[in-house]
């Protein structure tokens, strides 16, 4: 590296600040003459990165180093950046969303002496802003759709004259719920001596996190990056948090907008249709891709978009992005510019009475600190190894640092953050873990529900043309399933996709009555290698739903 020095001047005082090279950094300050020159190889890596980012950021942009910036440099070359000899925990956690709670439960049990950092409310996004609420929401509009179809009750024989629902109640359901899991999550940490520091984390150094504005630092030999993430939206969007929201708002339910445009069919965009549509909305999707629900199998989005939007209350533009969005103001309703996702030429213009913004999330690794330690996120995602071992700017792992969850957007589900924290807990106490995210279920709430595992079937034909194996499909109807037909719910689809030469479950996906909880036969088949000519003589009661997958396996062929 050739040197770069740089002239300083601040209050009357010149310093002189040079990078001499990939190793040695110097001040000097003119008035006193004296110099401080810092052999970065001897302080580690990490810290040459915190100097060099510091001073090149200071003259690229022509600010003057003060002294104290030359002695926060110096304070943190001579501190931050050591490692501690001895620590307060043995495991710090920031960020106490799911990821954080699970990793801080399985740590006790390892004996781990834990803390957990959260800056806001315990619980994340999951607990207060996500899963939780979300679902209280789902158990209304799953109750209010069964009751408004009559056709359904008159086949059972029932007749509900008229069901109708209290709005604010319905959102103290949700909200009471979250307050609830909230304290139960609290409590379980308390109760098994997790302590839980409250304040914004900041890493400082290696094993070192700074609690809060205040100068409380904490040392733990191993840390892990739980920071989770928050509604992304695209520029252009303009969100007032009445008329266009994201998830955050509309899980407070404080108004049922009579037509809602939902940007984005992913889960978020899916569940809440569910909602609103049960509630009496209109609604209109807006999908970038061609088609609704790109990220499911494609015959499952076939399906669910026959069952789940087909019937409903509900339109949409696909192939077209929402390019820009003003909220409803001065009497004109919420208007949204739509554009063609491949020409970008203008298509139309929507006016609605509210917008929600489903269009993904963001993580939230800001103000985290991890240019103190040489780590540039990638999108803002904490780039990490399959271990969860968080990499830095050149490649090479930060010892004892590791990030879970939303943060590190390998999938952002709630139990495949706690499930990581898990995963990383068990390393940390001496037991190697590699986590197979193939195995992780995923379910959309909606009625009926979604479920899947492992990959979808253009996946799984894609995995076998390059690595030279066959795939082969099999597929159920809940439509032979007598429990299903005696709940006069049939219309459901399960499918599997797997390897006809030894068994192996690829992938499996449920479209139908409660497929969030049968998922789990297929996923820990997955999780324990299991093979299908194995699984299919395990037993299964009747006349329960679970037969569907009974069924499925035992209409493989395989070739074993
Ligand atoms: C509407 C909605 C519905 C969802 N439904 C489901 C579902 O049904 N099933 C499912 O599996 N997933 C669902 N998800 C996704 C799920 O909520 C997330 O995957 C999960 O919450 C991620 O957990 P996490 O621990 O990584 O992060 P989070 O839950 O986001 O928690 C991170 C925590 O870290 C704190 N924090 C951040 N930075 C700092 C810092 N520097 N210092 C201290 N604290 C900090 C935050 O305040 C937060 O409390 C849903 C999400 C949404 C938005
Ligand atoms: N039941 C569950 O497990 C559950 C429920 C809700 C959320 N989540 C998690 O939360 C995360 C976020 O959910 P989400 O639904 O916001 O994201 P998503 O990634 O599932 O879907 C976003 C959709 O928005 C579309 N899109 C993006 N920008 C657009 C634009 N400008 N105009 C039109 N369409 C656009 C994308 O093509 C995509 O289909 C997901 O990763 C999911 O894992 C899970």
């Amino acid at each position: 590296m050739t040197p770069s020095p740089i002239s300083l001047s601040s209050s009357g005082t010149t310093y002189a600040a040079a990078i001499s090279g990939p190793h040695h950094c110097s001040l000097f300050d003119t008035t006193t003459a004296t110099a401080t020159s810092f052999n970065l190889r001897l302080c580690g890596l990490r810290r040459e990165a915190f100097a060099f980012t510091t001073l090149r950021h200071r003259s690229k942009h022509n600010h003057p180093i003060h002294r104290t910036h030359f002695s926060a440099i110096s304070a943190a070359l001579s501190d931050n950046d050591t490692a501690p000899k001895s620590f307060d925990y043995d495991l710090l956690i920031i960020g106490a969303g799911v990821g954080g709670h699970g990793a801080a439960l399985h740590a006790v049990e390892k004996g781990l002496k834990t803390a957990i950092v959260e800056g806001d409310v315990v619980g994340g996004t999951c607990v207060n802003r996500g899963c939780v609420p979300s679902k209280a929401l789902l158990a209304v509009s799953g109750r209010m759709r069964e009751l408004r179809n009559h056709h359904h009750l008159k086949s059972l024989g029932l007749q509900v004259s008229n069901a109708g629902y209290d709005r604010q109640a319905v959102a103290d359901h949700a909200n009471n719920l979250a307050s609830k899991i909230r304290g139960n999550l609290t409590s379980s940490m308390k109760a098994l001596g997790v302590d839980i520091l409250t304040g914004f984390g900041t890493i400082l150094g290696p094993q070192k996190v700074k609690v809060g504005s205040s100068n409380n630092v904490v040392t733990a030999k191993d840390i892990i990056i739980a920071t989770g993430s928050v509604p992304f939206v695209p520029k252009g969007i303009e969100v007032d948090g009445k008329t266009v929201i994201t998830s955050d708002h509309a899980l407070k339910l404080e108004t049922v907008p009579d037509w809602i445009a939902i940007v984005g069919s992913g889960y978020i965009g899916l569940e809440f249709s569910d909602v609103y549509t049960a509630l009496g909305s209109e609604v209109t999707f807006v999908e970038a891709l061609d088609q609704l629900m790109p990220g499911f199998d494609p015959e499952i989005s076939k399906l669910a978009q026959r069952v789940l939007i087909n019937p409903r209350n509900i339109d949409y533009h696909t192939g077209v992005f929402a390019s820009k969005i003003t909220p409803a103001r001065d009497g004109k309703p919420v208007m949204i510019e739509l554009i063609d996702a491949k020409t970008k030429e203008q298509k139309d213009t929507l006016e609605v009475d509210a917008a929600l913004i489903a269009t993904g999330r963001a993580p939230f690794t800001q103000g985290l600190g991890l240019e103190n330690i040489d780590v540039a996120t990638q999108r803002g995602f904490v780039p990490v190894d399959e271990r969860m071992r968080v990499i830095d700017a050149n490649g090479n792992l930060v010892p004892h640092l590791y990030c879970i969850g939303d943060a590190n957007g390998k999938m952002m589900l709630a139990h495949a953050a706690s499930s990581q924290g898990i995963s990383v807990v068990e390393q940390v106490t001496g037991r190697d873990h590699v986590l197979n995210h193939l195995s992780i279920p995923a379910a959309c709430f909606t009625h009926p529900e979604i479920s899947m595992v492992g990959l979808t079937e253009p996946q799984a034909r894609e995995k076998g043309e390059k690595e030279g194996f066959d795939v082969s499909v099999a597929k159920t109807s809940f439509k032979a399933n007598t429990k299903a037909l005696a709940e006069n719910e049939a219309e459901g689809l399960a499918k599997l996709i797997y390897r006809p030469d030894n068994g192996e479950i690829l992938g499996v996906h449920i479209f139908g009555l409660h497929a969030a909880d049968l998922i789990h036969e297929a996923s820990n088949a997955i999780a324990l290698g299991t093979r299908i000519q194995d699984i299919k003589f395990a037993v299964h009661a009747h006349p329960t739903l679970s037969e569907v997958l009974d069924e499925l396996f035992k209409s493989a062929q395989v070739k074993a």
